[in-house]
C-alpha cells in the first residue's frame, strides 16, 4: 500500500511575541522585549504550508492554542472575572502573564512523537504528547494539544494516543525535535533514532554545564515502549554537550533526516561514528542502505548552523524519488552557509535542490522550517481516516488567510499583552478556528 510523510505545521496563534523566555536558544533571549507581528508570522506559515502542497507534498495545519492562559493563571492564585486574572498577573507578574501568553505551540516538531504504524507492535501509529517540562511556557502546552490530536487522528482503530511523560525534569520530553525516523519507503518497517541531551538517572555521564539538556535518555526510551517499538528499530543517541552549550537545544538544530538520508553537522553526536555505525547496520538489517552527509565544521561552523538554522532544514522526498532541503531565508543570507548549499545540490548526492522560505517572525523566536512541523507518515488508508478538514489545499488557504486577517493584530509589545482585549480577540478567533478545521471543542474556554 502507498504511504506518505505529511507535514503538520502549527498556525502561529494570535499573541506571537518575543518575551525571552527560553534560556538555551540564543535567538528567543536575544529578541526579548521586541515587537513582534501576529499576522505576517501567521501568513509566513501559512505560504509555507501552502507553496509545499502546491508542489504535491501532503501538508495538514495544526491549530494554536487558547493564550493566554487564564485557567494557568488562576492555578497560580490570580482570582476574579477574567479580565481581572490578567490584570492582576500584568501588576503583579509581568513576566509570568507573557510565559502564559506565548504561542510557542506553533513549533509543532514540538508537540508530540509519532511512531508509524510500520514500526510498532499493534500496527497503530503512535502519538506521545511531549511534556515540554524544561521551560513553564511550554510545559502548558501538552493538555490541549492532546486534545487537538485527537480531534485530528480520531480514529482509535488506526490512531492511538498517549498522555505526556510524568513532568519532570527527568523525564524531560521535547517530542520530534530530538526524535528521527529512518527508512525505505514510508509504509515499510525503519528505524526510530531518538536523540538526548542527558541520562537523568545515571551518574558521572557528560553533560551540559551551561545551558540544559531538555531531552532526558529515559523519557526517549518510555516513549520507544509506549510506542511498541523493538530493539531492531530503536538507535539512541547523546547530543554533544558542549554543542548544547553553544544554543543546540534541540537536535533538530543540528540535524535532520528523511528515509535513508541523515544530514547533519561534524559535531552532532557524542561518539558520532558509533552512532552512525548503529543506524547503518540496523537499517541494512531491514534492507535499507543508510547515507550520512555530514557537514565538517570547517565548511559550516556550529555558530554559522545555528545562526542559520541550515539543519532545522525538511528534507522532502519529490516525486522524482531525489530529496528537496527547505531551509529559511537566513541560510541564504550566510555567505558559507549559501556556498555549502550550493555544493550539497550539485555534488551528485540525494539532495538535488533547495528551497527558501522567508520565516522571520519565527526565527527571532528560534524556530526555523522544521520546528514548525511534525511528521506523521501515513499509509493511504490512515490518511483517509484522517480529519480531511486540517489538510491545506486552495479553500482551506484562503479561508486561513482571510481568518488571519479578520483575527490578528498586526503589531504586539509586552505591553499589549496586559491587554484584556486580547483575550477576547484570540478566543473570538479560535472558536471560528475550531468550526473551520472542524474540532469540536478542545479549548479550556469551550470545554
Ligand atoms: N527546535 C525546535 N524544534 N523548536 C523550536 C522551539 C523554539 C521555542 N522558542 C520559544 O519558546 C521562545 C518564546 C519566547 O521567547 O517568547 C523553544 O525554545 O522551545
Amino acid at each position: 500500500m502507498r504511504a506518505f510523510e505529511v507535514n503538520f505545521d502549527g498556525l502561529v496563534g494570535p499573541t506571537h511575541n518575543y518575551s525571552g523566555l527560553s534560556f538555551g536558544n540564543v535567538a528567543s533571549t536575544s529578541n526579548l522585549k521586541q515587537y513582534s507581528n501576529p499576522k505576517l508570522a501567521a501568513k509566513q506559515g501559512l505560504q509555507k504550508m501552502k507553496a509545499l502542497a502546491d508542489m504535491g507534498f501532503k501538508q495538514g495545519v495544526l491549530a494554536p492554542q487558547e493564550r493566554p492562559s487564564v485557567a494557568t493563571l488562576r492555578k497560580l492564585g490570580f482570582s476574579g472575572k477574567d479580565h481581572e486574572v490578567i490584570r492582576q498577573a500584568a501588576q503583579q507578574a509581568p513576566a509570568i502573564l507573557a510565559a502564559c501568553s506565548s504561542a510557542s505551540s506553533m513549533w509543532t516538531a514540538n508537540a508530540a512523537t509519532v511512531s508509524p504504524s510500520a514500526d510498532t507492535e499493534d500496527g497503530c501509529v503512535h502519538f506521545t504528547a511531549a511534556n515540554l517540562n524544561n521551560k513553564f511556557h511550554r510545559a502548558i502546552e501538552h493538555p490541549t494539544t492532546s486534545r487537538v490530536l485527537k480531534a485530528m487522528f480520531a480514529d482509535e482503530y488506526y490512531f492511538a494516543h498517549h498522555a505526556a511523560l510524568p513532568p519532570v525534569a527527568a523525564f524531560g520530553d521535547e517530542g520530534a525535535a530530538n526524535h528521527t525516523r529512518f527508512c525505505g519507503d514510508y509504509g515499510k518497517p525503519g528505524v526510530e533514532f531518538f536523540v538526548y541531551g542527558r541520562a537523568a538517572f545515571a551518574h558521572g555521564q557528560p553533560e551540559p554545564r551551561r545551558f540544559p539538556a531538555r531531552q532526558t535518555l529515559e523519557a526517549s526510551q518510555a516513549v520507544a515502549r509506549l510506542h511498541g517499538l523493538t530493539d531492531d528499530g530503536v538507535v539512541y543517541a547523546q547530543q554533544d554537550p558542549d554543542v548544547i552549550d553553544m544554543g543546540v537545544f534541540h537536535n533538530d538544530v543540528i540535524s535532520v533526516g528523511n528515509q535513508n538520508v541523515l544530514f547533519h553537522h561534524q559535531r552532532s553526536f557524542l561518539d558520532q561514528q558509533r552512532v552512525l555505525d548503529e543506524l547503518q547496520r540496523k537499517l541494512a538489517a531491514k534492507g535499507v542502505e543508510f547515507k550520512a552527509i555530514e557537514v565538517p565544521e570547517a565548511a559550516v561552523s556550529v555558530e554559522d548552523a545555528i545562526q542559520s538554522y541550515l539543519f532545522n532544514s525538511q528534507l522532502l522526498t519529490k516525486a522524482d524519488g531525489r530529496m528537496m532541503i527547505v531551509v529559511p531565508e537566513e541560510c541564504r543570507d550566510n555567505p558559507r552557509v549559501a556556498a555549502y548549499l550550493d555544493t550539497l545540490v550539485k555534488s551528485g548526492g540525494p539532495i538535488d535542490s533547495y528551497k527558501v522560505f522567508d520565516l522571520k517572525q519565527s526565527m527571532r523566536n528560534g524556530g526555523g522550517p522544521a520546528c514548525l512541523r511534525l511528521r506523521v507518515a501515513l499509509t493511504e488508508t490512515e490518511l483517509g481516516a484522517v480529519n480531511p478538514a486540517v489538510l491545506m489545499n486552495d479553500e482551506l488557504f484562503r479561508q486561513l488567510n482571510q481568518w488571519v486577517d479578520k483575527h490578528y493584530r498586526d503589531q504586539l509589545s509586552e505591553a499589549d499583552l496586559a491587554d484584556p482585549a486580547l483575550l477576547q480577540e484570540c478566543r473570538t478567533a479560535l472558536d471560528q478556528l475550531t468550526q473551520i478545521l472542524r474540532l469540536g471543542s478542545v479549548y479550556p474556554f469551550q470545554l
